[in-house]
């Protein structure tokens, strides 16, 4: 039989267990307030509720060690002792779910940031948020399935992961080929296969499947488990040829920048290039067709910002 993790109400009732005798003696401090740290430890089991419970004290305890030549407490640590909310919220630092989502993951796959450059950037976040809507809240649709593609450099991946940080969902997880240089066809299978595996014990997971062509089979959720999963691709031509296509309840295209205001707006919004350098640019790409992905101009940009200011304009629009 398997216990699924606790939820909100739960993990409150967990954490005012685990504190109840701390808060008899008079050592919790009043500024603890259970009803926040029941939302920052989504997908926390029980023991692992337990065991930042734990680090929470001894981070108070250590605030008492005495620093001496030996490791003493000070002998009114007993009285002085008190664990603070930021206790709590620096043991967050340690003490991770094992089931859950990577902040930290997902900042490298958005490591630039989104320039909302246009309308093609903006209908993809807004198709993005409807899934996530229809995923939290249709009982008839537990599995949702999305296929963002478009050219390559596009940012597929790091709108994908937008839409995924946007869900607030408690698991979000990338899987990438890249995650899996070097493994086998069998340890490859595994990986993908614990990821959808941990995804299903949560009420609600995101899985960002990066170049889907290259990874590729998952079954549905178990019951009461929604799961959105999002696949990526350059290559929607070999998912056609595949008949691989109509595994997709729906497709999200990414555009490259094809507009000279488009590349505008991300020149602009870079503050590299002074007024007089964006006017020129402007000039020379008014009204002309352009066809670039947005992961090479922000590589070209980087590349301008490290020459002489007279060059830089003349290269990048040679680019
Ligand atoms: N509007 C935007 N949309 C997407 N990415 C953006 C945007 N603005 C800036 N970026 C940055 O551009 C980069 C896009 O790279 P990303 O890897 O997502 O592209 P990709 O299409 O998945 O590439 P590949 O085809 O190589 O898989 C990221 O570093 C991202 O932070």
């Amino acid at each position: 039989m398997e216990i699924g993790l606790p939820d909100q109400h739960g993990r409150c009732q967990i954490i005012e267990i685990h504190t109840t005798t701390m808060r008899e003696n008079g050592k919790l401090d009043s500024d603890v307030d259970v009803s926040v740290l029941s939302t920052l430890t989504k997908n926390f089991s029980g023991a692992e509720i337990e065991g930042l419970v734990r680090a929470a004290q001894s981070i108070a305890m250590n605030r008492l060690i005495k620093a001496t030549s030996t490791v003493e407490l000070a002998e009114d640590a007993p009285e002085k002792l008190r664990i603070c909310q930021s206790d709590f919220i620096h043991a967050l630092d340690d003490v991770k779910p094992a089931f859950g989502s990577s902040k930290e993951e997902f900042e490298k796959y958005v490591a630039n940031g989104i320039i909302n450059w246009g309308a093609p950037v903006m209908r993809v976040l807004e198709d993005g948020d409807l899934l996530v809507s229809q995923v939290k809240s249709s009982h008839k649709t537990p599995l949702v399935t999305v296929l963002v593609e478009g050219p390559p450099g596009s940012g597929k991946t790091a709108l994908a992961a937008k839409i995924a940080q946007n869900s607030d969902f408690p698991f979000v997880k990338v899987c990438s080929p890249e995650n899996m240089i070097g493994f086998h066809e069998a340890a490859k299978c595994q990986a993908i296969k614990k990821i959808f595996d941990d995804a299903y014990k949560s009420p609600l997971s995101c899985i960002i499947v990066d170049d889907i062509e290259r990874l590729l089979d998952y079954k549905s959720p178990p019951s009461g488990r929604k799961l959105l999963v999002i696949g990526t691709t350059s290559r929607k031509d070999v998912l056609q040829e595949m008949e691989m296509l109509s595994v997709f309840s729906t497709i999200i295209h990414v555009s490259n920048i094809s507009l000279g205001e488009h590349l505008m707006s991300v020149l602009e919004s870079l503050e590299v290039f002074g007024d007089k350098e964006l006017n020129t640019l402007a000039k020379k790409t008014s009204g002309k067709r352009l066809w670039m992905g947005v992961k090479k101009l922000l590589v070209m940009v980087e590349m301008a910002r490290q020459m002489e200011d007279s060059h830089r304009i003349l290269n990048s629009y040679a680019c």
